[in-house]
């Protein structure tokens, strides 16, 4: 190996090296469709009309503090993600991060996140964006060695952050934050039994008590996907029903087609159960979501 003097060169790599390692922590691209879907429900809660201020507060803030459960996650899994191929390379078990420097840039994320949801859009989005971190990091994160219901846990955690968007604008609850919530929280079933198919020697490998691990033969991974596919297509046609009985039916003859799209790539991955049909329905997955969200906001329903 050679030792010479380190260049300046050197040392600007090295540094974009940290930096590209500092953000890989924070798992960006689930964070950028998670947001995505924070926006989209604040845009629906001020009915087409947000305050962008707030609007832009609440993206950032939740960014932060999701970001924040992203790096403590990896934190308290080292030896797990060790020994999986899939995430064997991350800054933190391949030695290019330490453990403590990143939990502590976890927490000054965590921290800075939620004194600005604080400091904008008030006590309720910020008790949430809380309450989702420890959800995420404290219970689900340790519950994956545990229970195959561990995914139950972490669509929960998934979903949370749509009532962020929601109460960051509107302080009222109704049927359509529910359905948005129950949107997100129903979608995470095909998108995760199709990677849970895909990675299962992997999870075994890192003790993960996936439904397809528990059930080699995928059935109960097929079965979860599908269950959650159906109630998808039910939850995914509420918003266009209006509250003053002014139901939107493009919105919900186009959800409807969208909900037979994940059941249709949900059945198929459940009645063959192998890499193809799993792969295909991890795409439809990520296809159907930002298509069924432009819908919310292209189409919305008069009330
Ligand atoms: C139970 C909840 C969830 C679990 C266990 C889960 C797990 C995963 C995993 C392991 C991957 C990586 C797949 C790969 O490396 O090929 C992935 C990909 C992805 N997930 Fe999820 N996810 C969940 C919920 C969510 C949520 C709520 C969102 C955003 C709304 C999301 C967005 C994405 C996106 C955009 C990708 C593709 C980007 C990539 O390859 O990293 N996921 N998910
Ligand atoms: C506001 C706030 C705190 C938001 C957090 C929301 C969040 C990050 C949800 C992610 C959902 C989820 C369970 C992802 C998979 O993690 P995993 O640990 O199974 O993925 P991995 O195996 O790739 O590490």
């Amino acid at each position: 190996m050679s030792s010479g003097p380190v260049t300046l060169t050197d040392r600007k790599s090295r540094v974009k090296q940290q930096l590209s390692d500092y953000l890989e922590l924070t798992k960006p691209k689930i964070a950028v469709l998670l947001l995505v879907c924070v926006a989209i429900a604040a845009y629906c809660a001020s009915n087409g009309q947000p305050d962008v201020a707030r609007l832009i507060h609440v993206i950032v803030g939740t960014a932060l503090v999701a970001a924040s459960s992203c790096v403590w996650n990896q934190c308290l899994e080292v030896h797990v993600d060790r020994r999986m191929n899939r995430t064997a390379q991350r800054p933190i078990p391949s030695g290019r991060l330490s453990r403590y420097t990143s939990a502590l840039f976890g927490t000054l994320l965590g921290s800075v996140g939620i004194s600005y949801l604080l400091a904008t859009v008030g006590v309720v989005p910020a008790l949430i964006g809380a309450l989702t971190w420890i959800l995420y990091v404290f219970i689900y994160t340790p519950m994956k060695q545990v229970t195959p219901w561990n995914t139950t846990v972490g669509a929960v955690a998934g979903a949370l952050p749509i009532l962020m968007g929601w109460l960051a604008m509107n302080p009222v609850l109704d049927l359509k934050a529910v359905a948005i919530f129950a949107i997100l929280f129903f979608w995470q079933f095909p998108h995760f039994m199709a990677i849970a198919w895909l990675y299962r020697e992997d999870y075994a490998q890192g003790g993960m008590k996936m439904w397809s691990v528990v059930d080699g033969s995928g059935t109960k991974a097929g079965i979860q996907a599908v269950s959650g596919a159906m109630a998808l297509l039910l939850v995914s046609v509420v918003p266009g029903l209006g509250e003053a009985a002014m139901p939107n039916v493009l919105y919900m003859l186009l959800s409807l087609l969208g909900g037979v799209f994940m059941l249709v790539a949900s059945w198929r991955f459940f009645t063959s159960r192998d890499n193809k049909t799993a792969r295909q329905l991890l795409f439809a997955s990520l296809i159907y979501l930002p298509c069924q969200l432009a819908l919310l906001v292209i189409l919305p329903s008069g009330g």
